[in-house]
């Protein structure tokens, strides 16, 4: 590892002085300092909420500070927009990007500058390709975003940074929305920008990538910037520490794991599980296959089949979404559905949600048909779901209480008029065994992501569904939420409720499931045993290597 150590004695690229945010009497910020050296990564870690999104819209522009100060070169600067933050040479790839589909790689870039009518095409296309190779990124310049990949749509994005030469980028989760192979890929970039002297600062739940790719990890907690270490030498038990509060030693009994696995900690929150960990056999009664999570519990007698698609198939506009899909998922089993982002996945939580409808064949929740039933009547029929589209899952300027029983009115609902003594109730119930950051009667456009996720997931398990959809649970979760997440789908099928989980995270997949299906342009092209699910084979599947 380089840089860290050096710090204190490299002058910062990047320094922010007491940055402070308040929201109405929630301290988001409380006085954080941080430097970034140039040709240093440094990894911001901290629990859902702690302030982490905050602190980073505060470098971009996109959110004033009530106090402190943004410095780069030592010069300390007035950032109101992402504009003046590029200006500046700062640049920010987050989750959510900001690429127009129909448009071509360098007109994209082109567009984040100074608007395609003043702009040398050939020129910039010539400069685009320059930036690629500087940090390795091969991408037809001249192809649609429509047709990239997330992994290549995030490369646009960093591309558009360096583009505009930033010396600073700030990624937020970016490995959460991408595949091993293109995570693999975007740690090579940002190795690059390392030894070109860019300063990095790389927001992160994962321990294991944190370790892979920083020089220095920051911790927040609270909104307090709590810990400050060189990665090479920090403890994971520290670390968590850190992020959770107490101590070491209380941190590591908490979560103390018999295996000395690469990562104690990890495995023993059920973090990561390594790739070559053994998978969890559908018929295993006892082991686990991650020290510590409470995968493998299954009792291996699953009983009738809780959801059944048959011959499901969706078209638009002449092409199939999905393609005669049969799939079942058992009472007490949670089957897993892998593949690469884009092959239909999505869809099919979209069918099952009700909020797509079926061009042919038919869905069944518990022996009941709902292949044209609303969403209402799904719901009635057993059915719970979480999509992957959160934002629009909630009713934003609700608040949290009011989102939590949203889909279970009736309950909470007495001579036409709401309990609302009871919603509290639930609501307080919730906060406190999902650990979600927030008050009963915050709006919840005002939740942090994972936050959010929290409540969207607490509404779904407190309906104890016969079946629960679920699309990527645990994405951007901290690692005792994610832990929390995966025992409760546990719990589900021990209850004898059938899951099927989407998730492009492989490592979880394995760890839950008890059969893994895998899409690949719409159509199922392989099912298997969890035990029979290695990487390799699901790789070769999800890439389509099993096709006809
Ligand atoms: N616009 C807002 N209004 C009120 N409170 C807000 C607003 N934005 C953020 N907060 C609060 O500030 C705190 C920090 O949120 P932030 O999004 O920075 O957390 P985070 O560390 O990025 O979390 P996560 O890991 O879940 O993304 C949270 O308690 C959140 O509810």
């Amino acid at each position: 590892m380089t840089g860290g150590a050096t710090d204190t004695v490299a002058r910062p690229l990047l320094e922010l002085t007491g940055i402070t945010k308040r929201y109405g009497d929630l301290l988001a910020n409380d006085d954080v300092s941080l430097r970034v050296a140039p040709g240093e990564v440094v990894a911001m870690l901290g629990e859902n909420g702690a302030g982490k999104s905050t602190l980073m819209k505060v470098v971009y522009g996109l959110v004033r500070p009530d106090a402190g100060t943004v410095a780069v070169d030592g010069r300390p600067l007035d950032i109101s927009s992402p504009k003046d933050a590029m200006a500046a040479g700062i640049g920010m790839v987050t989750q959510e990007f900001s690429l127009v589909e129909t448009m071509t790689v360098t007109d994209n870039v082109a567009l984040s500058g100074t608007g395609l009518g003043r702009v040398d095409r050939a020129e910039t296309r010539r400069r685009v390709v320059e930036a690629m190779e500087r940090v390795g990124v091969s991408l037809d310049p001249d192809r649609l975003v429509g047709s990239l990949s997330i992994g290549e749509r995030q490369r646009v994005e960093i591309v558009k940074a360096l583009f505009h030469d930033c010396r600073v980028v700030i990624l937020d989760e970016p490995t959460a929305v991408l595949t091993p192979q293109d995570v693999r890929a975007l740690f090579e970039t940002v190795r690059r920008l390392r030894t070109a002297g860019l300063g990095i600062l790389v927001v992160s739940h994962k321990l294991r990538e944190v370790a892979e790719i920083s020089d220095r990890v920051v911790v927040l907690r609270r909104g307090r910037l709590v810990g400050d270490r060189v990665t090479a030498t920090v403890r994971d038990e520290e670390l968590a520490a850190l992020m959770m509060g107490g101590s070491t030693d209380e941190v590591a009994a908490a979560t103390a794991t018999p295996a000395a696995e690469p990562s104690e900690l990890e495995a023993a929150v059920g973090m990561e599980v390594p790739t070559d960990q053994p998978a969890a056999s559908a018929t295993t009664t006892a082991a686990s296959p991650t020290p510590g999570t409470t995968t493998g519990t299954t009792t291996g007698t699953t009983g009738e089949p809780v959801l059944r698609l048959t011959g499901l198939t969706v078209s638009r506009g002449g092409r199939d979404l999905l393609s005669g899909i049969d799939l079942a998922v058992r009472a007490g089993e949670i089957v897993g559905l892998a593949g690469v982002s884009g092959n239909g996945q999505t869809e099919l939580v979209e069918v099952l949600s009700g909020t797509l409808p079926v061009t042919s064949g038919t869905l069944e929740v518990d022996g009941q048909d709902v292949t044209s039933a609303d969403v209402g009547r799904r719901l009635a029929a057993g059915l719970g779901r979480l999509t992957e589209d959160r934002r629009g899952s909630v009713v934003p300027q609700m608040s949290v209480e009011q989102n939590l029983v949203l889909e279970d009115l009736p309950a909470y609902t007495r001579r036409g008029l709401l309990d609302r003594k009871a919603v509290r109730a639930h609501a307080e119930a919730m906060i406190e065994r999902f650990d979600i950051r927030a008050r009963p009667a915050d709006a919840v456009a005002t939740l942090s992501g994972g936050n959010m996720q929290k409540v969207l997931l607490a509404r779904a398990l407190a309906r104890r569904p016969r079946v629960l959809v679920v699309a990527q649970p645990t994405r951007g979760l901290d690692i005792g939420a994610y832990r929390y997440v995966h025992q409760q789908l546990d719990e589900l099928r021990t209850e004898g409720a059938g899951v099927l989980l989407v998730s492009e995270d492989l490592d979880e997949l394995r760890a839950l499931s008890d059969r893994v299906v895998v899409l690949f342009r719409g159509e199922v092209v392989g099912e298997m045993p969890v035990a029979e699910a290695s990487p390799d084979r699901l790789g070769v599947l999800m890439a389509g290597g099993g096709s006809s």
